[in-house]
């Protein structure tokens, strides 16, 4: 059997009771490494769920799942992903494999960001397509999750701004193209985020989001000092939310009374 178990957001004891019974009953437990992050870190988990975890990179995952698919044939295997572990595009890809290699699976669902983005007060039925937000680079600045922004905007919906992970990244060497090294860990944070945002508006100017437009900043939701702050978008920009994970969130133009007062209890002038 395969189980994909959702550990949540916070800390290790955001598993569920189900989640748990599972992991501690697995031959193998796997713990999904690179496309979220918990606020502690593997040994914490190691110590509550009482059994020793196997990081799985991004190479693993897409690489050499098959293999653990066919070890989950005759033995037990839980891959532990942070969130829920449909909440990223990746792991029902690994549920259509297992069905290929007729391998039973089970999913155990958890809290996700997808659904938790709540916490500032936005009703979940009134956001649009969430985007992601990539790290730009000298050379590479895509811009298309901004037509999706405006999109919603114009339909009067949130949008939810996912940002870029980089975990364990080869780098490759200029002159002989070998790779040669691993980058350290990079989470965006609503800050890069926004500056990017408002570079994008400055070659847009018409698009009816602006530099004023109230941005909605998220961090370590879930987490006992999670932080939201709501403020323009162009004082995001300098605006410190501390540690990862972050997320942003551009707020629909016109908010339903309840929205607009919960929303007041996070509103900041910037820093
Ligand atoms: C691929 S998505 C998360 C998928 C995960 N399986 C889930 O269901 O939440 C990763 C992105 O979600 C956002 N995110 C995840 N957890 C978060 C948290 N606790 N607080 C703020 N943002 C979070 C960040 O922008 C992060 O880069």
């Amino acid at each position: 059997m395969f189980y994909l178990i959702g550990l949540g957001l916070g800390d290790a004891k955001d598993i569920t009771v189900k989640g748990l019974e599972i992991v501690r009953k697995c031959d193998k437990v796997l713990l999904e490494g690179y496309t979220s992050i918990l606020t502690v870190g593997k040994e914490v988990l190691e110590e509550y769920y009482g059994r020793p975890l196997i990081i799985a990179d991004r190479e693993l995952c897409e690489g050499a799942i098959d293999e653990i698919l066919l070890e989950a044939k005759d033995s037990e295997v839980a891959l532990l992903v942070v969130g829920d572990p449909l909440g990223a595009t990746t792991h029902t890809d690994m549920l259509l494999r297992a069905k290929q290699f007729g391998v039973k699976t089970q999913i155990v669902h958890n809290a996700s960001i997808m659904n938790a983005v709540s916490c500032c007060g936005l009703q979940l039925y009134n956001f649009g397509e969430t985007v992601s937000i990539p790290y730009w680079t000298d050379k590479w600045k895509p811009d298309s999750f901004f037509d999706k922004i405006v999109g919603n905007f114009s339909r009067n919906l949130h949008t939810l701004c996912l940002l870029d992970i980089k975990v364990k990244e080869p780098t490759e060497d200029s002159l002989t193209k070998k790779v040669r090294q691993y980058m350290d860990p990079k989470f965006m944070s609503v800050k890069e985020a926004a500056n990017q945002l408002v570079q994008i508006i400055e070659n847009n100017p018409d698009k009816g989001i602006n530099k004023s437009s109230t941005a909605i900043g998220l961090s370590r939701v879930g987490a006992s000092d999670q932080r939201i702050a709501v403020m323009t978008l162009d004082s995001m920009q300098s605006f410190d939310l501390g540690p990862p994970l972050h997320s942003l969130v551009i707020p629909a133009p016109n908010l339903h009374p309840l929205e607009l007062d919960y929303l007041a209890q996070f509103s900041q002038s910037g820093s």
